[in-house]
C-alpha cells in the first residue's frame, strides 16, 4: 500500500519530467482513489471572480459531470485542471488544485507534462489539417517521442475509430464526419496515455447518432481513464456520469454527489429548480 508521501513523490516525478512511460497500469487495482482535488479554489478574470471557494474530490475511473447554467464557471473549472487558463493573461488562480496530491500550480510543474497526464477534448472537433495518422502521433511527438504504428492503432482502437479508418490512415483528418473527427480528437488525447480526460461539451455539435457513439465510448474510456465532462445536456449527465457537480451562477459549487442522488433527491432547492428546468 503506497503512503501519501510516496504517491506525492511519484506525482512530482511524473509532472516535472516529459518522459513517456508505458508502465503497466495499476489503476484498476485502486478504483476508489481521489485523483483530482480542489481546495478553496478561487479563479478571477481581472477583477471578476468566476469560481468561488470550490472544494471537490474527483474519483478515478469514474465519469464526473459538471453541470450548471451558462456562465457559472464550468469551462473555467475544467481549464484549471490542466492549466489551460495559463493561456489567459487576466486569469488568476488561488487555492489548491491537486493531481494525485501534487498541486498543479507548484512552480516545478511543467504544464506540458501535466497535459500529457490530463488530456482534453473540446466542444468543436478540432483535428489538425494533417493525416489521420499524424493527428494521432502529434500527441506523442510534441513530447519529443516518435510514435510507432502500434501506438497509432492502440489510440484509434481506444477511440472506437480503428475499424472505420484503418485503410485510410494517410487521408486528411478533416475528411472525416463530425463524429469521426471528434473520435479522432479523443484518439489524439489518449495517444500519450493520460490518466484523466477532460471533455468540454464534446457532443454538443454532433447529430444524435454520433453523440450516442461518443457516450458509449466514454463508458468504455472510464475503464482506463478518469473522465471529467462539462455538459449542458442534463439527460446526458444523468445517462453517462457516476458523479455530478452542480455549479450555479457566481461560480459556486452547490452540490456534488452520486449522479442518482443529485437527479433524484437533490439537497439544495436551487439544484432541484435547475435540473427541473425552472431556470438556466
Ligand atoms: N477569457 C476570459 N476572459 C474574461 N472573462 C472570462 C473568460 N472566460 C470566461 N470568462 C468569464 O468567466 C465566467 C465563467 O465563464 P465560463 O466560460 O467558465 O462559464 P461556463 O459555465 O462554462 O459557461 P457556458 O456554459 O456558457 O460555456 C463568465 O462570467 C465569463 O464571462
Amino acid at each position: 500500500m503506497p503512503t501519501q508521501e510516496t504517491e506525492t513523490q511519484q506525482a512530482d516525478d511524473q509532472l516535472i519530467t516529459t518522459d513517456i512511460q508505458h508502465a503497466e497500469s495499476t489503476r484498476r487495482e485502486q478504483p476508489d482513489q481521489t485523483v483530482l482535488e480542489a481546495r478553496d479554489l478561487d479563479v478571477f478574470y481581472g477583477e471578476d471572480q468566476a469560481l468561488r471557494s470550490v472544494d471537490i474530490e474527483i474519483p478515478e475511473h469514474k465519469v464526473t459531470a459538471i453541470i450548471g447554467p451558462s456562465g457559472c464557471g464550468k469551462s473555467t473549472f475544467l481549464r484549471c485542471i490542466n492549466r489551460m487558463n495559463d493561456m489567459i493573461d487576466v486569469c488568476r488562480v488561488q487555492g489548491e488544485l491537486t493531481f494525485r496530491s501534487k498541486n498543479v500550480y507548484d512552480e516545478d510543474v511543467d504544464p506540458v507534462a501535466l497535459r500529457r497526464k490530463i488530456g482534453q477534448v473540446f466542444q468543436k472537433p478540432n483535428p489538425f489539417p494533417k493525416s489521420i495518422r499524424d493527428n494521432v502521433t502529434y500527441g506523442l511527438e510534441v513530447q519529443g517521442k516518435s510514435a510507432t504504428d502500434d501506438d497509432v492503432e492502440r489510440a484509434l482502437r481506444g477511440a472506437a475509430l480503428w475499424d472505420e479508418v484503418k485503410d485510410q490512415l494517410d487521408s486528411s483528418g478533416l475528411d472525416l464526419s463530425g463524429g469521426q473527427q471528434q473520435r479522432l480528437c479523443i484518439a489524439r488525447a489518449i495517444a500519450p496515455d493520460p490518466e484523466v480526460i477532460l471533455m468540454d461539451e464534446p457532443t454538443s455539435g454532433l447529430d444524435p447518432v454520433a453523440a450516442s457513439k461518443i457516450e458509449d465510448l466514454i463508458d468504455e474510456l472510464v475503464e482506463d481513464y478518469t473522465v471529467v465532462i462539462v455538459t449542458h445536456n442534463m439527460q446526458q449527465a444523468a445517462r453517462i456520469s457516476d458523479k455530478t457537480a452542480v455549479f450555479l451562477t457566481g461560480g459556486n459549487l452547490v452540490e456534488f454527489d452520486d449522479t442518482a442522488s443529485v437527479f433524484e433527491d437533490p439537497e439544495d432547492d436551487r439544484v432541484e429548480d435547475y435540473i427541473t428546468g425552472k431556470f438556466g
